[in-house]
């Protein structure tokens, strides 16, 4: 496996800022500038002198670097305003030296009013960081109701002040529609989508933080982002068709031969050897049409799949887009379960009917990758009460079934069978369109035809459709993105490379 990115919890995160002191070395006062230096540089894109800023900021480390961040930018000419609200009387060692660093600071202690923030563009919050240890109440509480009130373009120290990094806050006084700039990792709280109110966006900054004790830290969370590109396989200049395997898709029925078109499009686009869709007779024109790379089988009935086709050629089968739930197509899926000895992809109406039909998990062979989007999976599993609990049934169910599920959502996240989640940082809002699924079906699918084990087809599947839907975004912006736009835009590169 290639490097993947691990996620920290905040007492990993201590513990890395505790060996990088000591091992760099560096003083925790010089760590802290080098942070407020990296997070000043990205700032900057999002701002310019013209804008009245203020700071406010809290007495731990996280109001430390806010002052940090106050003289920096003072010292580029901009106008900044500087507030402490002592919430506590004590402030962390190096808050201190950094609130000496600066000529001109405004004290709020609990008994001062709690300002309003009309006259600012920019409010700066660095209240709260990873140090938070509970739901804020009383002062510093109306301190953050004052600046979601005010309605002002936010952007935050690390996290919205308030948000716990590890958990599902059960809290609302946390700092709303924020842009997150965070220190070296991005915290598990940025992708529950119970925290969607307080962030706008998120990017990371690198503060120096020790990279090889980060990886060497035991996390079940890695990131999906630009490091995927390492498992991208090269394509051999003396190869052929062969090389790449031959994948099956059982996909569309009568008024949804559209997925089978795009599940089979984008299977072609990953770069599979070769590829045979079946479909119900009804399909045959309109895929023969729509992808002439593919071979088209037909089913017997007009309508939708009811017969097995002889897998023996194929080194994959997707099963799903569009196949609808007639019972004849239920006994088809029955048969695919029983008779494959090739990894199974399955989707959509495939989950459905295992849902409904709850006998055919016992016959879930061990490898099989599913691809359910947060409803069909609790249609599979049951509801859960936050996306914690869901992430453990996932993890459960993947180690149980032996079976990879790819769980599609703002930031789908996979499971491995050994309890390993992977949560994907590409693709967009403009992806939440019929068909990005079917798309995704046939990528993962494409790939495993190719030789890669399920779990790396799933990440570089789910990585690279998302890079597809941002390029697609880039052209016609997120209203108009279809899937056949993320399909046209597919591009699956390795690492280095820029073919
Ligand atoms: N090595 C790192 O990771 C670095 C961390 N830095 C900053 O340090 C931050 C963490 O700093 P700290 O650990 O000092 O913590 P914070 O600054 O997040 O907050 C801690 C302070 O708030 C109080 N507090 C916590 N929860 C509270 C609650 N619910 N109500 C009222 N008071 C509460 C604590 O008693 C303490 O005084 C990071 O988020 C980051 O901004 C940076 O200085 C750079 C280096
Ligand atoms: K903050």
């Amino acid at each position: 496996m290639a490097p993947l990115k691990k996620i920290l919890n905040v007492a990993q995160i201590r513990a890395t800022d505790k060996y990088t002191m000591d091992n760099a070395p560096i003083a925790s006062i010089d760590l802290m500038e080098q942070a407020a230096l990296a997070f000043v540089k990205a700032f900057e894109k999002h701002s310019n002198a013209s804008k009245k800023i203020i700071i406010v900021c809290g007495v731990g480390n996280n109001g430390g670097d806010g002052l940090a961040v106050s003289r920096l930018l003072r010292q580029k000419g901009m106008d900044v305003h500087v507030m402490l609200v002592k919430f506590k009387e004590t402030l962390s060692a190096d808050c201190k030296i950094n609130k000496n660093r600066l000529k001109e600071v405004e004290e709020l202690t609990v008994t001062d009013t709690v300002p309003d923030f009309a006259a600012y563009d920019i409010i700066i919050d660095a209240l709260f960081g990873s140090g938070l240890n509970n739901p804020v109440k009383g002062f510093p509480a109306a301190v953050i109701a004052a600046i979601n009130k005010a309605e002002k373009t936010v952007f935050s120290i690390d996290v919205p002040s308030g948000l716990p990094c590890d958990a599902i806050s059960t809290s609302k006084s946390i700092v709303n529609n924020s842009h997150v700039i965070s220190f070296q990792r991005p915290k598990l709280a940025f992708f529950f989508p119970e925290h969607r109110a307080y962030i706008r966006d998120w990017e990371v900054v690198d503060i120096g933080l020790d990279e090889a004790f980060i990886q060497a830290q035991k996390s079940n969370y890695f990131l999906l982002d630009e490091s995927v590109a390492k498992i991208v396989k090269i394509r051999a200049k003396q190869s052929h068709k062969g090389t790449y395997g031959h994948a099956l898709l059982l996909a569309g029925s009568h008024g949804k031969m559209g997925a089978a078109v795009l599940s089979t499009k984008a299977c072609l686009r990953s770069g599979v050897g070769l590829l045979t869709t079946c479909v119900p007779k009804c399909g045959y024109n309109i895929l023969q049409i729509a992808a002439p790379e593919a071979m088209c089988l037909t089913d017997e009935n007009a309508h939708f799949l009811t017969e097995l086709p002889t897998l023996s050629n194929y080194d994959v089968v997707g099963a799903g887009p569009g196949i609808g739930k007639d019972k004849l197509t239920v006994k088809m899926l029955q048969s695919l379960l029983e008779k494959s000895t090739q990894p199974l992809v399955l989707d959509a109406d495939a989950i459905n009917i295992i849902s409904a039909n709850q006998k055919l998990l016992a016959l879930l062979p061990k490898r099989s990758v599913l691809t359910p989007h947060v409803k069909e999976f609790d249609r599979l599993v049951g509801p859960s009460k936050n996306t914690l609990e869901r992430h453990e049934k996932q993890g459960s169910f993947s180690k149980k079934h032996q079976c990879i599920i790819v769980l599609k959502d703002a930031y789908t996240c996979i499971s491995s069978t050994t309890g390993e989640f992977y949560i994907n940082t590409s693709g967009n809002q403009g992806m939440a369109t019929g068909g990005s699924g079917d798309a995704l079906t046939g990528v993962i699918t494409g790939l495993i035809a190719q030789h890669y084990d399920l779990l790396n087809a799933a990440i570089v599947g789910v990585y690279f459709h998302g890079k597809a839907g941002d390029k697609g975004a880039e052209k016609k912006g997120y209203n108009a993105l279809l899937a056949s736009d993320i399909v046209e835009n597919l591009r699956i590169q390795p690492y280095g490379y820029t073919h």
